[in-house]
């Protein structure tokens, strides 16, 4: 599949016809990657369950825009206990933007994914980041662009939602993958597509595997991680809040003291 096939919500072919026009950087970027993995290891270690926190102003799911200031969302998502950051750079869908990414990443000290529709080399040079976002689905030479993420020093966070992806991916070497529980073609969410799809990963595939979409409640995470999650992208349950308390609620899932079981239920402590 590519950007103009024509299989997907309408919004979704608005969205990569517009990323197709995106133009890319002049110049190669090269970057100095902050380790994911290193970083999900340390949140094991601490206790804490490896939350990715998504910065995600709107998106043509969500009503309605976010518009506080995303550093201090993202200030607020760390000191919430994420393990990293993914923020939206797409501008015309999802409110995002290169400068948001450039903010964020110097103001936190945690792994930043850039969240885009990256469908050609030179839009890898765009922007910094310590992780970028490829979708298996859209991109025609997985491989090369994995292969040019990480010339670059980026580590490329390969997403799947099928099987078969799932084995494109690791045929591309994808060391991270993540399984969208979003059907981009509907943009229904199920989690069992997570489970469905973790459960076909090889048993000596090294991979750190994650969970995308979807993920409303303490016991979704549960449900992911039993499904064989290493880590958890969350947005909009954590976006419809106060996002501190909303990640550490995500977060501290897997401690005695998590007594919630409905994160995404306002609470007093919400500011929206
Ligand atoms: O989130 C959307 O509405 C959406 C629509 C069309 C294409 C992609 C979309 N989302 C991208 C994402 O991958 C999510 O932002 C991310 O996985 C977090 O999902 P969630 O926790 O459900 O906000």
């Amino acid at each position: 599949m590519n950007a103009t096939d024509g299989e997907v919500a309408p919004a979704v072919q608005s969205i990569l016809d517009a990323a197709a026009a995106r133009p890319g950087g002049d110049d190669r970027v090269t970057v100095d990657a902050r380790s994911f993995p290193e970083a999900v290891a340390r949140a094991e270690r601490a206790g804490r369950v490896p939350v990715i926190a998504e910065v995600k102003p709107t998106s043509p799911t969500t009503e309605g825009t976010r518009d506080d200031d995303p550093v201090e969302l993202a200030r607020e998502m760390v000191a919430g206990g994420a393990t990293a950051l993914s923020v939206l750079t797409e501008p015309e869908h999802f409110g995002g933007s290169l400068e948001t990414l450039a903010r964020v990443r110097e103001a936190v000290d945690v792994p930043v994914l850039r969240k885009d529709f990256l469908l050609r080399e030179d839009q890898l040079d765009a922007a910094e980041s310590d992780l970028v976002l490829l979708i298996a689905r859209f991109v025609d030479d997985l491989p090369g662009l994995v292969a040019a993420a990480k010339a670059r020093g980026f580590q490329p966070l390969v997403e799947v939602h099928d099987e078969a992806e799932l084995h494109e991916a690791l045929d591309a070497d994808a060391e991270i993958v993540g399984v969208n529980n979003r059907d981009l073609a509907k943009l229904e969410v199920d989690l069992s597509t997570f489970e469905r799809v973790a459960s076909a990963v090889p048993e000596d595939a090294d991979v750190t595997l994650i969970a995308e979409s979807g993920i409303a409640t303490v016991e979704d995470v549960h449900r992911m991680r039993a499904a064989g999650a290493d880590a958890l992208l969350i947005g909009s349950a954590i976006m419809a809040g106060d996002v501190r308390d909303r990640t550490a609620r995500f977060t501290d899932a897997e401690t005695e003291n998590q007594t919630s079981n409905d994160a995404a239920e306002p609470t007093a402590e919400d500011d929206t």
